[in-house]
């Protein structure tokens, strides 16, 4: 599992290393060099005389530090005088008025050169702030940097507030603009070493995104790896910031975080990873019968659309309950059966429902009594939904409650409170509409904008456990927030819901007690599901499109790993 701490966590873990004097700085630095001459050596890869690849040479490659007020960029000239010293020409570009004394007064010992700063004008008389540095236009600056092998953004770091300001946001919209323009797809010289683009390293977050909430509040220079100090922060798991933070590496530097009981209570923000989900899967033993391993009851589909039952039926049966039941009009119920024999179509006691999916939403504003019922779905999901709350005035299918997953049409129908053992399932357009009539004034673009605000916002209001749809998953329920980003971007297709829909109702049926005993574990379940969801994705198809229906083909293969890898 990744863990994310939020800014004053880290803070207050690296307060009392500091005040005893620990060299953290020096740790992050040296770790972070490290990892850059790793990366600069597989990037300067050439093809051996067997024809193999074998690391290339750091020595003689180019190194750019764009380097902001404060630690951060303090970390980056240090990681800056190790680079000199393993022999690549590092260039510092002093982004702002003071710098970390000690860091640029070690560069310039190691032999590297400064630069600072200047408005396009030439800067004013030249007078340096620096000493010696010679001046660089944002234009320079520019030039330098896409040339280099390296660029390290050591500009703004944990202490970042709201977007970057001055020369750094000029010289990063600059950046951003010459570096798109370029093909990400990698140019090899004639040696076979990448020549198109500089490797983007980012200390410790991408500078300028909101660490704590993901968001990105004005422009950032996209990473092509974070290396960052003590824990992962949040915003390197939660979008939009995580887009920006490429591939990550944790670098140890003895922070005790979570070891204080009086401490914060856990990270902000966790990412399962596939050994913990294998850890919690169901795996049945001979005592085991249908009943016991869970039955999931699914209402979904209607008449015009058929395919979401089917589809979630199927991925359903996929994900191994001990079985499935079907609830909808008998003309989809033929198709299911048609797709999936293994269904059963016929009510009964369930130890989880899947709700929703294909269903037309409700009316908005009224209970929607008087609207047409489409093949009479509305009024099976509303009585799964008072059965699933352990209602007693409910359905009693299930005989008390049961966790359950609310998707689609069946969103428009949930009661104002519900139990955080429903785990509500909307995309990004789905959550404004529910937040609207709850009265937030937020429309889809603004949940796309701070996805971690609007889903906690929209468990504060329901009281159920939130897992929003998206490139990233968010899942928000008590006291935990997980962000899984497992699926490749060919995922985003129709009937990809649905399908998670049915593995996800699969998981909370065989763990159904304990997820209405212990409310905070169903964040995890569904994290878990849309863990399952994303590898299945990958493996229907690795590198090209996938269909819904081979992304629940490919469901029992990946339980089979993830139970093997346990
Ligand atoms: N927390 C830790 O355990 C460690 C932190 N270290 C480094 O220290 C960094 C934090 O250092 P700092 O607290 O000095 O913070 P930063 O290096 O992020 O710099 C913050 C300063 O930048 C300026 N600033 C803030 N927002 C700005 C904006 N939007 N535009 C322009 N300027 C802005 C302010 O003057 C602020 O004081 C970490 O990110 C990490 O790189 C490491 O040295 C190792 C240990
Ligand atoms: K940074």
């Amino acid at each position: 599992m990744i863990e994310a701490w939020s800014v004053a966590d880290v803070r207050a873990a690296e307060h009392p290393l500091l005040a005893a004097g620990d060299p953290l700085m020096e740790r992050a630095s040296f770790a972070l060099a490290t990892i850059v001459a790793r990366d600069v050596a597989r990037r300067r890869s050439v093809v051996g005389p067997d024809g193999g690849r074998r690391d290339g040479r750091v020595t003689g490659a180019r190194a750019v530090l764009l380097v902001g007020p404060g630690n951060n960029g303090g970390d980056t000239l240090f990681a800056g005088a190790h680079l000199v010293r393993r022999g690549m020409g590092v260039l510092a570009v002093l982004a702002s008025e003071h710098v970390h004394g000690g860091g640029l007064a070690a560069l310039r010992r190691a032999g590297g050169r400064v630069v600072e700063l200047v408005p396009e004008s030439g800067g004013e008389g030249g007078a340096s702030r620096w000493g010696d540095p010679d001046p660089a236009t944002v234009e320079d600056a520019v030039s330098r940097a896409v040339g280099a092998d390296v660029v390290l953004d050591g500009l703004l770091g944990i202490g970042a507030s709201g977007a970057l300001r001055g020369p750094a946001a000029v010289l990063v919209r600059r950046l951003v603009e010459v570096l798109g323009a370029r093909t990400d797809r990698d140019e090899r010289g004639g040696d076979g070493s990448v020549r198109s683009r500089p490797w983007v390293v980012a200390v410790d977050v991408p500078s300028g995104i909101g660490v704590d909430d993901g968001t990105l509040p004005g422009t950032v220079l996209r990473a092509d790896r974070t290396v960052t100090f003590g824990a992962a922060k949040p915003g390197l798991l939660v979008p939009p910031a995580a887009g920006a933070a490429g591939h990550g590496a944790v670098v140890e530097i003895g922070l005790a975080l979570g070891a204080d009981p009086a401490g914060p209570p856990g990270p902000a923000v966790r990412r399962l990873e596939a050994r913990d989900v294998g850890r919690l899967w169901t795996v049945p033993g001979p005592e085991d019968q249908k009943y016991t391993r869970g039955v999931l009851g699914v209402v979904a589909g209607t008449p015009t659309f058929p395919g979401a039952a089917v589809l979630v039926t199927s991925a359903a049966v996929r994900t191994g309950p001990g079985m499935v039941r079907y609830q909808g009009p008998d003309d989809v119920a033929r198709a299911v059966l048609a797709a999936r024999p293994e269904v059963v179509p016929a009510s009964g006691r369930v130890q989880a429902w899947a709700l929703g999916s294909g269903v037309p939403a409700a009316a908005a504003g009224g209970a929607g009594h008087d609207e047409p019922d489409p093949g009479g779905q509305h009024a099976r999901i509303r009585a799964a939904l008072a059965d699933a709350a352990g209602d007693p005035g409910g359905a009693t299918s299930s005989g008390g409650p049961v966790p359950t997953v609310v998707d689609a049409g069946a969103l428009s129908l949930l009661p104002d409170r519900c139990p955080p053992w429903f785990v509500l399932t909307p995309h990004a357009g789905e959550l404004a509409t529910l937040l609207q009539g709850r009265g937030e004034a937020v429309d889809r673009p603004g949940v796309e904008a701070e996805p971690l605000r609007w889903a906690r916002r929209a468990h504060e209001l329901t009281g159920a456990t939130v897992l929003l749809k998206g490139s990233v998953t968010l899942v928000v329920g008590p006291a935990r927030v997980y962000a899984q980003a497992d699926a490749p971007a060919w995922l985003a297709t129709a009937g990809a819901g649905d399908v998670l829909t049915g593995i996800l109702g699969v998981v909370l049926a065989g763990h159904a007690a304990r997820a209405v005993a212990e409310p905070g574990s169903v964040a995890e379940l569904a994290a878990a599901a849309a863990l399952v969801h994303g590898l299945a994705a990958e493996r229907a198809n690795p590198g090209g499109p996938i269909s819904a229906l081979d992304v629940a083909a490919a469901v029992p293969g990946v339980v089979c790993e993830l139970v093997a890898a346990r």
